[in-house]
């Protein structure tokens, strides 16, 4: 069984102006426990198919499943972190990284003790009490993972999560996001625009192209550089190899005019 399935999937903006379909037939199977990239120019989709798998948003026609179930709202199965961390000002650390236990009424002793272990494990240890602006952009990130893993989601939709750092702790990061969900046999979908962040952190990397949006192309990342830390990725063999090969895709669309929005944007 797939941990998620879009089969089939089409989704049609409709605004003022008409019209636009944004995804066209679109057919993706992600087995459990693997590591998924979703690259493409911008508009083509990228974050549509992450609001489809999270069930915030239903197709207009096709059907996406996760573990076998059609999705028809957002479920704790699905964890969804974004650029920016959204964490609340006036709650503490720890208030926030288990606010999501707390709407789902699952926050108790034994779930408190776990959010306390998932902060020391991400080296937030001893800011449980202190407040998001006394944290550092990378950290405030961290805090938002330990949000998300804290209702043990299987599958973890990230977007863009690492565009607002620095570049240094855009590194580290992808090192320690990519360790952790590999630890825990976690699901991850990683909507980026950097193609080196994404042969760095995937098992396999998809292309969508614009206009309307589809799958382009699939490229398995090789073996020795899903083996590597996403740090340690980048000197391996192959990947300056698959990274010219998926650049070549990028510019293929640009020849055939891709890369702009739809005109629902507009
Ligand atoms: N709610 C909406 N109403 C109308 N059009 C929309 C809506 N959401 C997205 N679109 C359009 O659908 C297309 C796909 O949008 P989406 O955000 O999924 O693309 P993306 O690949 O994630 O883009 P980017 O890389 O710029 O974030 C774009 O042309 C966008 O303008």
């Amino acid at each position: 069984m797939y941990a998620v399935e879009l089969d089939g999937v089409s989704q049609v903006y409709v605004n003022r102006k008409g019209a636009y379909v944004a995804l066209q037939d679109v057919q993706l199977a992600i087995a459990p426990g693997e590591f998924v990239s979703l690259i493409g120019p911008s508009g083509c989709g990228k974050t549509t198919v992450l609001s489809l798998i999270s069930g915030l948003l239903t197709p207009t026609s096709g059907t996406v499943r996760v573990f076998g179930e059609p999705i028809q709202k957002p479920t704790p199965k699905v964890g969804y972190m974004l650029q920016q961390d959204y964490l609340f000002p006036w709650r503490t650390i720890f208030e926030n990284a288990s606010i999501g236990l707390e709407l789902l009424g699952r926050l108790n002793a034994a779930s408190r003790q776990y959010v306390l272990d998932l902060l020391e494990e991400m080296g937030l240890g001893g800011y449980a009490d202190r407040y998001p602006h006394q944290l550092s952009g990378g950290m405030r990130q961290r805090v938002a993972l330990v949000r998300t893993l804290a209702a043990e989601p299987d599958i973890l939709l990230l977007d863009e999560p690492f565009s607002a750092l620095d570049y240094q702790t855009k590194l580290q990061l992808e090192d320690l996001i990519s360790a952790t969900l590999k630890a825990r046999g976690k699901t991850a979908v990683l909507v980026t625009h950097d193609i080196t962040e994404a042969i760095a952190m995937s098992d396999r990397i998809v292309v969508l192209q614009p206009n309307p949006g589809r799958v382009l192309t699939e490229a398995i990342v090789p073996e020795a550089i899903r083996e590597a830390q996403p740090l340690h990725a980048r000197e391996i063999g192959g990947f300056h190899e698959l990274f010219r090969e998926l650049w070549g895709r990028f510019e293929q669309m640009d020849g055939k005019g891709g890369g702009g929005h739809g005109p629902a944007e507009t």
